[in-house]
């Protein structure tokens, strides 16, 4: 499918010929390609053990791919290493199915942490955050529905608050491209809507592309723009909703007695 391109002519993403092999000989990836444009979210279905995961870990590298290319905006990600790749990775927000808060510390300053890599770390540790920071920090709370909740810890928060926050946090740090990785798995299917909902709305306003992993095909329907079907480390289907048809379903899950 054709991806709109982002400022500047480039797409947000492209990657190219990525191939990931956690065991040599074994591509979990088998050259991936795919472009993402500049706005909406992109919905990667497939199921369990397909290589969505590893997919998105491979864009902002908390996984090594093996082979292949991966632009954003043009630059090339997979050669990069030390300092050029903690720039690089600053420009890619993540959110975690698990959310990955500091349980320890408070909603506000998990959402600080979310400049860490632009603020010194001196000013971190002294959690001198410019005032700037913590005028967003508190705007963004706003926006997620959680304004009263700057002082609370992270552990005292349900699920849904959590994941209100991982947005929140990854959108601090004001991203040119969003990663989601099953941010609804561990979520009642009301939260997860509200959540995905709260997701769509932020990224859109931003105009943050999504990269979202999920395995509701209902709600990869409802909120996606488009949805990329994995099946065996490959794209199997590449398309609008509407165009997502129980033949694609078939090729994408295996099987049929399931529909
Ligand atoms: N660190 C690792 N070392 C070795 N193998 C791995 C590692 N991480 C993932 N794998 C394997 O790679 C394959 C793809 O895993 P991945 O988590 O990317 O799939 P997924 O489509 O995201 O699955 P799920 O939907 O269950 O999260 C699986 O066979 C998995 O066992």
């Amino acid at each position: 499918m054709a991806a709109p391109p982002g400022a500047g002519g480039r797409p947000p993403l492209e990657i190219r010929g990525l191939v990931k092999e956690y065991v040599p000989g074994t591509p979990v990836l088998r050259g991936i390609d795919l472009e993402i444009g500049a706005e909406g979210i992109t919905a990667v279905i497939g199921p369990s053990g397909t290589g969505k995961s590893t997919l998105l870990r491979c864009i902002n590298r908390l996984v090594e791919p093996t082979r292949g290319e991966i632009r954003l905006r043009g630059e090339e990600l997979t050669r990069l290493s030390g300092k050029a790749l903690r720039l690089a990775r600053r420009r890619i927000g993540m959110v975690f199915q698990e959310y990955n808060l500091v349980e320890r510390l408070s909603v506000m300053e998990n959402l600080l942490c979310g400049r860490l890599g632009y603020v010194p770390l001196w000013r971190a540790w002294l959690r001198r955050y410019p005032a700037e920071d913590i005028a967003r920090a508190f705007a963004l709370l706003d926006a997620v529905g959680l304004p009263d909740y700057a002082t609370r810890r992270a552990d005292a928060l349900s699920g849904g608050q959590r994941q209100r926050v991982g947005i929140a946090r990854a959108l601090m740090q004001r991203p040119e491209l969003l990663l989601a990785d099953e941010p609804t798995s561990s979520l009642d299917p009301k939260t997860a809507v509200e959540v995905l909902e709260l997701l769509a709305r932020l990224t859109g306003e931003a105009g943050v592309p999504v990269v979202l992993n999920i395995h509701n095909v209902e709600l990869a329907r409802r909120f996606a723009r488009r949805i990329v079907g994995m099946s065996q480390g490959a794209i199997v289907f590449d398309g609008p909703p509407e165009a997502l048809e129980t033949a694609h379903l078939r090729a994408i899950y295996g099987g049929e007695d399931w529909l």
